[in-house]
């Protein structure tokens, strides 16, 4: 499905990302674990194509992802939305309109300009929030909302562009704990239930252990661990954060608690925001 080759960035003397390799074969949702400059986002930013790369290729059944140009390339950021820690909402336009502007990509400039979006788009930007559990405050301004509402109203704008993939850098690295947990369970919802890819940056080792399939761990731009939950026990987090025998999992925790099981997650998730 996604193939990432040899992917590398430098920037002038420093190699951001270094020669990353990974496969995905079905949908799935993957944890970007390391420390701070250790290249995350800048990974997700190349394959987004926020960022160009130096060398390597992203490709994604059948297309050169890093080859793309114009409206191919545009075509691909819808596929593969992104999400980002300071949600990049808005903040003076209401909930809806925000939400609208996932369509952006297909639409015309003077049709954007005017706020003119067709009835059906409406609808379904509504029930997109409704599904979310923010539906009452699509009138709002974005201003006006939580950081964990205004999170969901950006996933909301990305699932309006209908992604295969969707990209979070550091989805709840500005949220108290228990908006963090809403967030990371309406990703969870929307891989499970949608079918799609969830790649996300994460600060915190629990809450890559107990939210994702697979976790991937970078150290100085390159990949060192890319495996199960299970196989990342504390030596392995401790090789991937680069940090000596006093490392402290706590250290980088957000405690959410309290640790379900799979089953009981989409329970709770189902709860939390429906
Ligand atoms: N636009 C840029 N210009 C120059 N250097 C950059 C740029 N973006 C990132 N870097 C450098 O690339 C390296 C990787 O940065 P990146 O932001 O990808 O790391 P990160 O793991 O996401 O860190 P954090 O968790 O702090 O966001 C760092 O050394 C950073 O300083």
């Amino acid at each position: 499905m996604l193939r990432i080759e040899q992917l590398t960035k430098t920037f002038g003397r420093n190699t951001a990302v270094d020669a990353a390799t990974v496969a995905v074969d079905k949908p799935m949702m993957i944890g970007i674990i390391g420390r701070s400059g250790a290249g995350k986002s800048t990974l997700l930013r190349m394959l987004n194509r926020l960022t160009d790369h130096t060398s390597g290729r992203v490709s994604c059944e059948g297309r050169e992802v890093t080859a793309l140009r114009g409206a191919e390339k545009r075509a691909w950021q819808a596929d593969c939305a992104m999400i980002f820690q300071q949600f990049n909402l808005v903040p003076r336009m209401d909930v809806v309109s925000n939400v609208l502007h996932g369509t952006l990509n297909r639409r015309s400039t003077l049709a954007t300009l005017f706020n003119l979006f067709p009835a059906a788009d409406i609808h379904r930007a509504i029930d997109i929030l409704d599904r979310l559990g923010i539906a009452e405050h699509a009138p709002k301004r974005a201003e006006a909302l939580s950081g964990g509402q205004q999170q969901r109203v950006a996933i909301a704008r990305a699932l309006m562009q209908d992604p295969k993939i969707i990209l979070a850098d550091e989805p709840i690295a500005s949220l108290d704990p228990m908006n963090a947990q809403i967030v990371m369970d309406a990703l969870r919802r929307i891989h499970e239930e949608d079918g799609r890819t969830v790649i996300a940056n994460l600060h915190t080792l629990d809450t890559a252990r107990r939210y994702c399939d697979r976790v991937i761990g970078m150290l100085h731009g390159r990949i060192v661990f890319d495996g199960t939950p299970e196989q990342l026990t504390t030596g392995v987090a401790r090789d991937i954060y680069g940090a000596d025998a006093g490392f402290s999992e706590a250290a980088t925790s957000t405690a959410i608690e309290p640790v379900e099981t799979a089953p009981e997650r989409a329970v709770h998730g189902a709860k939390a925001i429906v």
